[in-house]
């Protein structure tokens, strides 16, 4: 029934799109959708790529079906165990029993544990190869990129890369599968939230990866999220590289805690500084009305960060707190850091802004300034002249 999309020669596309899902990892919205990639070989061995989160198995496994046309499945390669991409496989044993499932060791402890699968299993190790008939397959491990069972798959007949979640961002594929056939402009933007999200604290790993990969030549690179590129691989691969070596672009992300306006204040005046000392890439969030992962994205994007807090019970407002934890976590590194922030009888969130950069080992620009209560002349000064500071160090 189903028209699979070939994407090379007896390779076909039998991944899923989620659009039901309001947020990924129940943590970052999926404005886009988001699909899960699989691909089946189909060669004197048959041959599936990863399966698809559980919740699409039913649709899944009819493709599958459909493909195979009568034929049994030989191979099930897991590049990735994260249940989006894992969750399908006892389904699938139950369907093809004598499938053998190829993964590391690492794999092997996960499918035991998350599936209690523990036969019918083919290890493989870095660099081992398998014919498959006219396709001639080989495995490297990409351990914490960004898991570590990580493997990718290289297809030397017709030089295609299966990456697991390397090169994937977030967006459903809306009718096109393959990246030439269809309008690219949202992606590029999701591919670097994706990045900055869920890869984001795993940037010498994944710099090791393409270090690793660069020896092979790639036409066609199969992620298991998003679209099947060919023609744009160097645009998907610079961005990965970019971000993974936390090189930020010129530009300055100003974020803000506010709740009834002052340290807003603050952001504008340092915003129209930024402006007026020839700044042209300046990023506003407000930490309350921004989701979080937009304003990561941004954080990895750009080289600049300024971050202005409001004391509250002598302490962070608890947004930024939440924001500057999640930067934490990422190690986002060599930022630019400025910072502000406000109170009204015993200032807090400066000082703990300013321990935030020390452990960061950002490069502190400009003075910071604090304000108390409203804004005054001497302060709106002290803010233009940070954002004076950080316009000529950027
Ligand atoms: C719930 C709450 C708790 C606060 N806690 C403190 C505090 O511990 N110390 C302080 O100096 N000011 C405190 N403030 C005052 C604010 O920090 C101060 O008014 C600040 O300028 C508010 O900034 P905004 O106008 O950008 O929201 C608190 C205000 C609120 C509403």
């Amino acid at each position: 029934m189903y028209k699979l999309k070939e994407i090379a020669d007896k390779v076909y596309y039998v991944g899923v799109n989620d659009r039901q899902k309001a947020l990924f990892e129940n943590m970052w919205p999926l404005p886009y959708g988001v699909s899960y990639n699989s691909y089946l070989i189909v060669d004197e061995k048959t041959v599936l790529v990863d399966t698809v989160d559980v919740c699409y198995s039913d649709i899944f496994l009819k493709k599958i079906e459909d493909a195979l046309a009568g034929r049994t499945l030989d191979y099930l390669i897991v590049n990735h165990m994260e249940p989006d991409h894992s969750g399908s496989i006892r389904l699938l044993r139950q369907l093809y029993p004598d499938v053998q499932i190829i993964g590391n060791k690492r794999t092997f402890d996960m499918l035991e544990g998350f599936h209690g699968i523990h036969t019918g299993l083919l290890e493989v190790k870095e660099g081992d190869t398998l014919s498959i008939g006219h396709h001639q397959l080989s495995f490297y491990l990409a351990p914490m990129v960004h898991w570590p069972e990580v493997m990718v798959t290289y297809d030397a007949t017709d030089k295609i890369l299966f990456s697991a979640d390397a090169f994937g961002t977030f967006g459903s594929l809306d009718g096109a599968v393959m990246d030439v056939d269809m309008n690219l402009d949202h992606y590029w933007d999701e591919m670097r939230r994706y990045y900055a999200n869920i890869v984001g604290k795993y940037g010498n790993p994944v710099q090791k990866a393409l270090q690793k990969l660069s020896g092979l030549e790639i036409k066609t690179l199969c992620s298991t999220h998003g679209p099947v590129w060919t023609k744009y691989i160097p645009d998907v691969i610079k961005i990965y590289d970019e971000l993974s070596r936390y090189e930020g672009q010129d530009g300055v992300v100003i974020v803000y805690g506010s709740m009834y306006g002052n340290t807003e204040q603050m952001a504008e005046t340092i915003a129209a500084s930024l402006a007026e000392h020839g700044v042209k890439n300046i990023v506003m969030h407000n930490v309350s009305k921004s989701h979080a992962s937009y304003i990561l994205k941004d954080i990895f994007k750009y080289k600049a960060v300024i971050i202005g807090c409001p004391t509250y019970c002598n302490q962070l407002y608890p947004e930024i707190d939440s924001l500057l934890q999640k930067i934490e976590i990422r190690e986002v590194k060599n930022r630019l850091f400025g910072y502000f922030g406000s109170f009204s009888w015993a200032g807090a969130a400066v000082k703990r802004l300013a321990a935030f950069g020390e452990k960061m080992n950002w490069e502190v620009v400009g003075t910071p300034v604090e304000q108390k209560q409203g804004l005054k002349q001497d302060k709106y000064e002290a803010c233009w002249e940070l954002g004076k500071a950080m316009a000529e160090r950027i």
